[in-house]
This record gives structure tokens, sequence and C-alpha cells, in this order.
């Protein structure tokens, strides 16, 4: 791995319910490198988007950090006031969630959005934002005439690649997405991972990547973490995450995934 970026240590996450404290996430220890794809995988419930939000403190009650510190260059952003997370938050650690869809006004202009967040967080102009705009919609492969449209004349997939636009234009270090295509068919989907990877290798951002799809998880990962019930168990080269886990539950995990006639067995994929 490349010198650390983000460094977490020991980070415990409680969501505090009428009946007590459930830990969702238990002493969870990583680092992702600068310029590193890191994975995280694991069933459904054990805790991937409870790191990602505790991540960009965006953890609402009744989620609790409970312990441990997010390193950012060295900076805790669990000892962060408020007033300085909004720095961080998309100017140096970009979010594309599931619902990313629901990121986006429904009543405003693409073009008016993106320059409402270059505006907030750089003071660019309108017209700068529109070149960055237009700059933006041409790396993820939409003409820039549809600037002027409105979030609800784009497909699924037009849509999520406008919200990596959006959040590519500021140029974050780090960018942490969520399951950021499971809404949208397979063939879509593989797009727009494909070019995330492309305009990763151009920009040398980080991602933390977070999906239930390991097959593809191996494909776009340097490293993986695999988390099973609120506990990382294990850390790892994708190779040697995939070729020899060190858990028994990593195994079951490669061993779930379909492998179909005369297709290339993830082993094989990733070698
Ligand atoms: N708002 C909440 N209140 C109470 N418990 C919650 C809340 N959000 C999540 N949890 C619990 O915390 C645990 C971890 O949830 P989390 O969403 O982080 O898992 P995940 O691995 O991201 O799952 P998925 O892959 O399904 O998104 C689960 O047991 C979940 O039920």
């Amino acid at each position: 791995m490349s010198e650390a970026l983000l460094q977490i240590r020991d980070l415990s996450v409680d969501y505090l319910l009428d009946r007590g404290a459930f830990r969702a996430v238990k002493n969870v220890s990583f680092d992702i490198g600068r310029g590193e794809l890191f994975g995280l995988a694991g069933e459904s419930g054990c805790g991937k988007s409870t790191i990602a939000y505790a991540i960009t403190r965006l953890a609402k009650a009744p989620a609790w950090v409970a312990g441990g510190e997010i390193l950012l260059d060295g900076q805790d952003l669990l000892k962060l006031p408020e007033s300085r997370l909004q720095e961080v938050r998309w100017r140096r650690i970009g979010m594309v969630f599931q619902s990313a869809m629901n990121s986006l006004n429904p009543l405003m202009r693409v073009e008016a959005q993106f320059h409402d967040v270059l505006r907030r967080h750089t003071g660019s102009s309108r017209e700068k934002s529109r070149a960055r705009a237009e700059e933006m919609f041409k790396l993820v492969g939409i003409p820039a005439s549809r600037l002027t449209d409105y979030p609800h004349q784009f497909s699924g997939g037009m849509r999520q690649r406008i919200v990596i636009a959006i959040c590519l234009a500021l140029k974050p270090e780090l960018i942490i997405m969520d399951e950021p295509t499971t809404a949208l068919d397979v063939v879509v989907q593989r797009e727009i991972l494909e070019q995330v990877i492309d305009l990763q290798r151009g920009y040398g951002f980080s991602v933390l990547f977070i999906t239930h799809d390991l097959h593809l998880m191996a494909q776009l990962c340097h490293r993986i973490g695999v988390m099973l019930k609120g506990e990382l168990v294990e850390v790892g080269d994708v190779r040697q995450v995939s070729r020899a886990p060190a858990h028994d539950y990593t195994r079951k995990l490669w061993g779930a995934i379909p492998q179909l006639p005369g297709h290339p067995a993830v082993k094989d994929a990733i070698a």
C-alpha cells in the first residue's frame, strides 16, 4: 500500500436503541492509501455503511461513535468541529451513495446544481462553474448540451453519472462509494464503474468501495477488507484475500459466488 491517506483506528459505532446500545461496528482498524481502491465486503447488516457514514460524520442519531479515530492525513475527523467538517465533506472526501440519485434536487437544472456545489466550496463564478460542469460532463460521457436539463429528464444511470461528475468536480482526495450502482442494471453498472476506474487513474484519488458484489470488488480493488457482524475479520491484497483467505467466512463468501459454465472463475479473473 502507498502512504496512508485515511487511517481508521479501533472504530466502534453503536446504535442507541430503547432496549440498549447495539454495537454495529466493533474496534475496526484499516488504512486506505493514496490512490488506492479499497473494497469493504460482507453480508448485509455487517456494518459497512455505518463505517461509511462515520467517516464523513454523517451518521445521525441513534448512531453514536463510541470510540476510535478516523485520521485523514493525520487529522482526526472525529475531533473536528462541525464548522471545519464542511471543508472536508465533498472538498476532500466525496460521497456517492446508493441513493445518490436522491442527492440531486429535482427542481433545479443540473447546471445550477454544479454551480451551487462549486460556489459553496470554492467560491466559483457562474462562468467558471459552467466550464467545469462541461468538462466533467464530457468526462462521464454526457453531452454538455444536456446541462440545462432537470434530473428527471435523465435515466437512472445518467443521474448516477451526474452525481459522480459533481463529486469529482471538487477533486476530492477520497471518494466513498457505498453500493453506488446497485439500483442500476448490470451493463450500466459496469460501464459506470469502468469509467470511475479510468477517472481514478487520471486523477489519482483514493476510493472506499462498498458492495455486495465480491466478484466486481475483486476486479476493481487493490485491497479488500472483509466484515462479519461488525468486525473486520480480514484485510489484505485482493490476490491474497481471494487465493489464500485467512478467515473461514471469507472462504464462504468466495464460495457463494456462482460460477457460470464457460465463464472464468473469480480466481482466474483476477489472476
Ligand atoms: N438507524 C439505525 N438504527 C438502528 N440500527 C441500525 C440503524 N442503521 C443500521 N442499523 C443496524 O446496524 C447494523 C449495520 O448496518 P449497516 O447498514 O451499516 O450494514 P451494511 O453492512 O452496510 O448493510 P447493507 O449491505 O445491507 O447496506 C445492522 O444490524 C443494522 O440493522
